[in-house]
């Protein structure tokens, strides 16, 4: 099957995108993880499906799927480059674009200087909604919230549970170059305490309006960014006290911007999208 393709990426975290609206391609698992393989295939952490407008008043569809390919509820960095597609091919003219993903209707904004802020929806901090099973573990009582304590090869790292849609774990850490993501984030990221895997945060606390995070991303391995694990990691910081309401993510692949005021408050997230190459290629079957 030959597929015209565009190659994105938001702060290094890169994306195959497929335009769907006029028709569906109707791809499987294996042809998601051909387009994502950096071998044999295009290369990306991430396939977007742009999709035609499933409702009156929202603009698009668009879906999701890991490298691995898995789908998956949400992507930050992938809903700001969406909105450049969007635009860039004339699918709308519009700067403020409603767009539903399998369980959220998100709002996005085109700005002047070519960036996009995000409405990434509210922090969801019930547990059995992350998911995350906490049975046989003692939460470590902050002030605000918990963390948890997770027994994991000899060790138990404290992590800040929530959903940003999707499922993160955030822990904090002296200097993020040194952090175990690579050996400590497959382990935590497939935990029996996280029925649907988690994304796992490495956050280093630079000031209160700064930090440095590398992530370990569910179905992808470590990215160079990831939106939504930079979103989980100003909430869970904001809730244990560490940072103000505004602040400054320092990614290996670039700067988001993330601004929450607080329970009842949608996260906002701003950061760059750009257009890489776009191509064809024949998928195998
Ligand atoms: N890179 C993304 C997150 C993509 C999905 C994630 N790996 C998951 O499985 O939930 C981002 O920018 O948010």
């Amino acid at each position: 099957m030959r597929v015209r393709f565009t190659k994105m990426q938001g702060a290094g975290n890169d994306f195959v995108v497929l335009d769907e609206t006029r028709a569906p391609l109707k791809l499987g698992p294996a042809q998601y993880r051909w387009l994502a393989d950096r071998h044999f295939g295009v290369g990306a952490d991430q396939i977007l499906s742009v999709r035609p407008s499933p409702a009156p008043g929202i603009d698009f569809e668009y879906v999701i799927h890991n490298a691995d390919g898995g789908e998956v509820e949400h992507c930050g960095n992938g809903a700001r480059c969406f909105v450049r597609f969007v635009r860039e091919r004339g699918l709308t003219d519009k700067d403020t674009i409603r767009v539903r993903t399998v369980n959220q209707l998100l709002e996005l904004r085109m700005l002047p200087d070519g960036r996009v802020t995000v409405d990434m929806g509210l922090p969801e901090f019930d547990l059995a909604r992350v998911p995350f099973d906490s049975t046989g573990l003692a939460p470590h009582p902050e002030p605000g919230w918990e963390r948890w304590a997770l027994p994991v090869a000899g060790h138990a790292p404290l992590l800040a549970v929530l959903s940003m849609g999707n499922p993160h774990a955030v822990l904090e850490v002296d200097a993020v170059d040194e952090a175990p993501v690579a050996s400590l984030g497959p382990l935590v990221e497939t935990h029996p305490a996280f029925p649907r895997k988690v994304n796992v945060g490495f956050m280093q606390v630079l000031s209160r309006a700064a930090i440095r995070l590398r992530v370990w991303e569910r179905g992808a391995g470590e990215t160079l960014a990831c939106g939504t694990g930079a979103c989980a990691a100003v909430v869970a910081g904001i809730r244990l006290g560490r940072l103000d309401d505004r602040v400054d993510v320092h990614t290996r692949g670039g700067v988001l911007t993330i601004e929450w005021a607080g329970p009842g408050h949608s996260v906002l997230m701003t950061g760059p999208a750009t257009t890489v190459f776009e191509g064809e290629v024949e998928i195998p079957q």
